[in-house]
């Protein structure tokens, strides 16, 4: 007998056969991430110190990232390192862990030495407190007897000169610190070149002010920036962990990345719908380019009831320390950031003071003073960040990485909106292409979001526009001083409460209401009749996801199988719904590479997953 046609099969059988592949392909895929998984090292497999090992289980760690497999042996062989690897994926560990280790054998058994042995140096306050409070809950968990300190150059020289007096190990500090502490006298760079072995520079540009190091005898350098290759390192291990080693920076590709087309004066309209809406996961962190637009911001969703926190450069570093500890610690869902205090946001805002010079001679001026060693972005380690919003896009496309990096963090999965104009569509263009690379130009790296429909912002227009004319420019230059000033009686309250209490978070709150009036009660809930029903659908989603990701919190870290088959089945409404009606979400899952085939963060699929 003739065999049949092929289209004149069955569409049913035909369909049939289409899923039975698609799960044996499923299938091939996993059992690859489960090979791919079995080849990874264990810390004990890395010759790890039990301590240490333990310590980390207190922490919940349990598998060391790929950064750390490749890095950690490498330093505890007294290699200098040169590494790479995504933001997020666990650098700091990467030298902290060996640090200790190599620390470990010194100590008790030689007599203290007369400068710390090892250098941290980081790019800013906030990351030097990070790291510092890293190390030291490692140290304190080891139960060993290492000390380490942390200097910036906002210190009282008797602050510093106390830190030292203790001899610690470990010193974590800024570069703008180290010039200040020869010229200072606290430290002393002939007994440094005696006790120094090992340096950990991150990320930083300003290297050539200490240039001297050069000479110091030091046996191990580690560095996360190739520029400070060039000056310090000798014959470096070079360790690159991402996908494309010939692009600048690595792309995190557990956060999946949406944008949406606005005017600029629609900004507002359109976070409000995000926000009060609730189609973006909580926790949010909001990227601004301008501390002024940061105050308009806030003021604008106090109105609805939407309270938010301000992280800049001009508060002083007590409170910003503060807030994001606050932040971190889960006590406001809503912060919004200004970037580092790069030289563009500086100009901006001189540009705008040039402005208003004219308008307001006659007028007292309120003059910020920013910080040159903030930096919220790079490398600061947001806890639990699911949603980063770009309301102004970055500069650039590092600027652009480093700010959904704060999303996604380690294992965890996020996602990023950005609300883009028509003036900045061509610098949107230049990252949409970069993240697409050299050979796939046209695929789509960023999709549009597809949670909120036109008809769902355009009923919230009406409110946003009306409240939106009430936050003027003189509403905004008044809170933004107020907030200054509350945050500097806040920052002296905040010192002498944390020399007494450091561990205590709840002193202050800082995500308080700005404006002068109350928020009117009418505006804080939006009625049923002005949300759209797919919104309303894609909203429900999102809170139940919430709900599921927040038990699977509650159940201990969430690295059982159980939750595995969760988070792959549950997942992200991101991932699952389409406001155009199609099942699934276009733009790949949660850590797929563009082929389908696992992750391309480097993380294994146990990571990932957890
Ligand atoms: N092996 C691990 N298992 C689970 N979590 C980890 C592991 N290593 C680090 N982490 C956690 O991952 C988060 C990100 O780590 P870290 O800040 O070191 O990333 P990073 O690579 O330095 O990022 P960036 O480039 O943005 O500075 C931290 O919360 C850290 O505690």
């Amino acid at each position: 007998m003739n065999e049949k046609p092929v289209d004149d099969v069955n569409p049913e059988v035909k369909e049939a056969e289409k899923a039975e592949e698609v799960e044996e392909q499923r299938d091939v895929i996993e059992k690859e991430e489960e090979e791919e998984e079995e080849k990874d090292k264990s810390f004990e497999e890395l010759r790890l110190d039990p301590r240490l090992i333990r310590a980390l289980t207190k922490k919940g760690i349990e598998k060391p990232t790929p950064i750390q497999q490749t890095a950690i042996p490498f330093i505890l062989e007294g290699k200098d390192v040169v590494a790479k690897a995504k933001t997020g994926s666990g650098k700091t560990l990467a030298y902290l862990l060996p640090l200790l280790q190599k620390l470990f054998s010194d100590c008790g058994s030689k007599k203290k030495k007369p400068a710390p042995s090892a250098f941290i140096l980081v790019p800013s306050r906030e990351l030097c407190q990070q790291v510092y409070a890293e190390v030291s809950s490692l140290i304190e968990l080891c139960r060993v007897q290492i000390k380490a300190v942390q200097l910036t150059s906002s210190m009282p020289l008797s602050d510093m000169r106390n830190a030292l007096a203790g001899l610690p190990e470990i010193l974590v500090t800024t570069p703008a610190c180290i010039p200040k502490c020869f010229a200072d006298g606290v430290l002393d760079p002939a007994a440094i070149s005696d006790s120094l072995e090992i340096w950990f520079l991150m990320r930083q540009s300003k290297v050539g002010r200490f240039n001297s190091s050069k000479t110091l005898p030091v046996s191990s350098y580690v560095c996360y920036d190739k520029k400070l290759k060039k000056l310090f390192l000798h014959n470096p291990v070079v360790l690159t962990l991402q996908e494309g080693a010939d692009k600048e920076e690595p792309v995190p590709s557990n956060v999946q990345q949406f944008w949406i087309s606005c005017s600029a004066q629609d900004k507002l309209l359109h976070i409000l719908a995000l926000l009060k809406l609730e189609v973006v996961q909580k926790k949010i962190l909001i990227f601004i380019n301008t501390i002024d637009m940061g105050f308009k911001l806030k003021l604008f969703l106090e109105k609805f009831g939407i309270k938010t926190a301000i992280l800049n450069g001009e508060l002083p570093q007590n409170s910003r320390l503060h807030i994001l500890e606050q932040f971190n610690a889960g006590l406001f869902d809503y912060l919004i950031a200004t970037d580092d205090n790069s030289q563009q946001t500086k100009a901006k805002e001189e540009a705008k003071d040039e402005d208003n010079k004219e308008k307001t001679k006659n007028k007292k001026r309120f003059k910020p003073k920013l910080d040159a060693e903030f930096g919220v972005v790079r490398g600061i380690d947001f806890k639990k960040v699911h949603t980063v919003i770009n309301y102004d896009m970055p500069q650039s496309v590092t600027g652009y990485i480093h700010r959904i990096g704060r999303a996604g963090r380690a294992y965890s999965s996020g996602s990023s909106v950005s609300l883009v104009s028509p003036d900045e569509m061509e610098g949107f263009e230049e990252i949409k292409s970069f993240l697409a690379g050299e050979e796939d130009k046209d695929s789509d790296v960023i999709t549009p979001f597809p949670l909120l429909t036109e008809n769902a912002v355009e009923c919230l227009r009406y409110r946003a526009e009306d409240v939106a004319k009430s936050v003027t420019k003189i509403a905004v230059r008044e809170s933004r001083a107020q907030d200054l000033r509350n945050e500097i009686i806040n920052s002296e309250k905040l010192k002498s409460h944390f020399e007494a209490n450091p561990r205590d978070l709840d002193l202050l709150k800082h995500d308080k209401l700005l404006s002068k009036t109350a928020p009117v009660p009418h505006l804080k809930d939006i009625p049923e009749y002005l949300v759209d029903p797919k919104t309303q659908e894609a909203s429900k989603m999102v809170k139940l996801a919430r709900a599921a990701m927040g038990n699977c919190r509650r159940s201990g870290g969430g690295r059982n199988n159980a939750n595995k088959k969760r988070s792959r089945k549950g997942g992200d409404p991101l991932k699952t719904f389409s406001a155009n009606g199609s099942k699934r979400g276009r733009s790949g899952g949660v850590g797929q590479k563009k082929d389908g085939k696992g992750s391309s963060d480097g993380l294994t699929k146990k990571q990932r997953t957890a």
